[in-house]
């Protein structure tokens, strides 16, 4: 892929080759030098075309597309014609453009997978083939340098459940989740894309309706689990580590018991990275850090439920429990008892048991005499009665649950706190907790909001508009894994993910003016990741995890300088240049 800084790239394609390669087209932008040195003569119109010329008319075309979906498949057509015109297309609408190749719309592309497919694009592992899975892999990846790993088995596709390796029903490809966070990372941090590498971990699919559908592109079995599971993971892990030592290996969408186990068993061994439970950790922590800059209180003086405790509701308890301990000074004992989980069985309490209790959750487990005037007939306190007994501060949602934080609950909560803190997180946006439009009304303006899709400004009692801060983990992990990338990090920590929250809050509009977003608009998203790479590089460095040598105060120009950007380069022909 063109390097942007590199003004000369050497390159052995030609002809149809060239103009086929995603990664060395430039359609009418090549030059007449190039047409004539690239055997390009008469495949292309006269004119010879700027890159800002190639991006109105993409963005033409892109607007004829009537809904979010077929512009999300135009879109995905152009990255696969031309990577640099797709990046900059992206870049040049970021604000409009995220959501359409991103949360929500990507939700339906995956749910429509098999039945949109048209191409394959990244790394398709399959259970079955796993004993030619090293050939399959370096045939991929020989001789390229991969910076960057991102995979998924698919388990836990957003709210939206197993979908194989990308579902059907509304429409669209597999791989989608693993390319569609690849893309973020270019797009928002710098991340060559070349250098990166999408990887789905086909080991079958528990959901029916795929597993009945002729057209399901994916291995059609049930998923396998135990022993074999981990031994492909491993597998696959292993390869990862022997071939690109220095590479971020991002976990994507896994079911919430294998997420935990995996990461656990890796973080020591690789820099490893899982986004649902560390990235939404990580920038849950930071809307919460802004949010109590705003009522100006202490995370330690706050009362949390979080309703929905998979791989997001833990990571999200277990990151702001580790900062009320670094920050504040609390005892990990008490501050674990600041935490209210709940799950389909209510509030998890130690008479539900190790059947209804994962291993995680147990330093959050409440005691049962806590609720000896509330519990229910089946023994399960739900949400509306443990947020009246409770009191909480600040409710988050994770649960898929749409529509779970009803008028009594925000009522209710609004009654014990002046200003409620309330993050219905749950994507896409049809699976949000509660509208914060209604979360608004419902508590006149008082509470602090911020979901994990985007929605519209909501409108306070004052007139003004209140602007809902989108709690996604597209804000802070592609700084996270970038950070990580440029000072080639043995490992990821808690302290570089914490100094990446610390750097996100500082940058939060609210800490102007209370009235504002509390976090950053994904319109200065990249900014945002830069500064957030930047803090997570310093923080390798300073103590002793980077595997470069350098200065902390050499990071900021480091990792600066090795942003990707979506430009041109000038292309020389070169037998012995480059081709992938
Ligand atoms: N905003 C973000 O950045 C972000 C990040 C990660 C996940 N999420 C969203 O959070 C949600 C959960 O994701 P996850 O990765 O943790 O999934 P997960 O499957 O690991 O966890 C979901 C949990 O919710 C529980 N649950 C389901 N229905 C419930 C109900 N009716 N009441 C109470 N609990 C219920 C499940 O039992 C499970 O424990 C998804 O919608 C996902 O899109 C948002
Ligand atoms: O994909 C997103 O938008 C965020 C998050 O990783 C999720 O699973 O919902
Ligand atoms: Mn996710």
């Amino acid at each position: 892929m063109p390097a942007t800084l590199r003004n000369i790239f050497r390159v052995a394609l030609r002809g149809e080759a060239l103009l086929t390669n995603p990664h060395f087209n430039k359609g009418t932008a090549f030059s007449l030098e190039e047409r004539r040195d690239f055997c390009l003569g008469g495949r292309l119109p006269s004119k010879v075309a700027t890159l800002d010329e190639q991006c109105q008319r993409a963005y033409d075309q892109l607007n004829s597309q009537e809904s979010p979906l077929h512009k999300n498949g135009f879109l995905q057509s152009l990255k696969d014609q031309n990577r640099v015109l797709y990046f900059a297309l992206l870049s040049k609408h970021l604000r409009e453009l995220i959501p359409i190749i991103y949360t929500p719309t990507e939700a339906d592309a995956i749910a429509n997978y098999s039945h949109l497919f048209r191409r394959s694009e990244g790394m398709y592992l399959t259970f079955p083939n796993q004993d030619s899975m090293e050939e399959d892999f370096l045939e991929q990846t020989r001789g390229r340098e991969i910076d960057l790993v991102v995979c998924s088995d698919a388990e836990a596709i957003l709210g939206i459940g197993d979908q194989g390796v990308g579902g059907i029903g509304v429409r669209k490809p597999p791989n989608v989740i693993s390319s569609a966070k690849s893309s973020i990372y270019t797009l928002l941090a710098g991340v060559n894309p070349a250098r990166s590498l999408a990887v789905t971990l086909d080991v079958g699919t528990d959901n029916d309706s795929l597993l009945n559908d002729e057209l399901y592109v994916g291995w059609s079995n049930k998923r396998i689990r135990g022993e074999e599971y981990d031994a492909f993971v491993d597998k696959f892990v292993q390869l990862v580590r022997k071939y690109h030592p220095h590479s971020l290996l991002h976990f994507e969408d896994f079911g919430t018991a294998n997420a935990y186990r995996l990461l656990e068993k890796y973080r020591n061994e690789h820099a490893v990275f899982n986004d649902d439970i560390q990235g939404t950790g990580a920038v849950t922590l930071a809307a919460v850090m802004a949010a109590i800059g705003v009522t100006k209180t202490k995370l330690s003086d706050q009362r949390f439920i979080i309703y929905g405790a998979g791989s997001a509701g833990l990571g999200v308890a277990r990151q702001i429990r580790d900062a009320m301990v670094l920050i504040d000074g609390f005892p990990v004992g008490e501050a674990n008892k600041r935490f209210w989980m709940i799950d389909r069985y209510g509030v998890i309490k130690e008479s539900l048991g190790p059947s209804k209790i994962r291993p995680e959750l147990e330093e959050f487990t409440r005691p049962d005499d806590e609720w000896v005037n509330v519990q229910n007939s089946d023994n399960q306190v739900g949400l509306l009665d443990a947020v009246r007994q409770v009191k909480p501060t600040v409710l988050i949602g994770c649960s898929t649950h749409n529509g779970a934080f009803t008028e009594d609950v925000i009522k209710e909560m609004a009654k014990g706190t002046e200003r409620p803190i309330i993050f219905p997180l749950s994507n896409p946006s049809r699976l949000v907790e509660v509208d914060p439009k209604d979360a608004n009304d419902w508590t006149n303006g008082k509470a602090l909001l911020a979901t994990g899709s985007p929605f519209p400004p909501c409108k306070m009692p004052n007139g003004k508009n209140y602007v809902i801060a989108e709690c996604n983990n597209a804000l802070i992990y592609p700084g996270i894994g970038f950070g990580a990338v440029v000072s080639k990090s043995k490992t990821l920590t808690d302290s570089m993910i914490i100094a990446a929250t610390r750097r996100l809050a500082s940058l939060s509009p609210a800490l102007k003016d209370p009235d504002d977003g509390l976090l950053p608009d994904f319109g200065d998203s990249p900014g945002v990741n830069l500064e957030v790479a930047i803090a997570v590089a310093e923080q390798a460095v300073e103590e002793g995890r980077a595997g470069i040598q350098c200065q902390k105060e050499d990071v900021r120009r480091l990792v600066t300088d090795a942003q990707w950007k979506p430009l041109y380069a000038e292309y020389v022909y070169d037998a012995n240049g480059e081709k992938e």
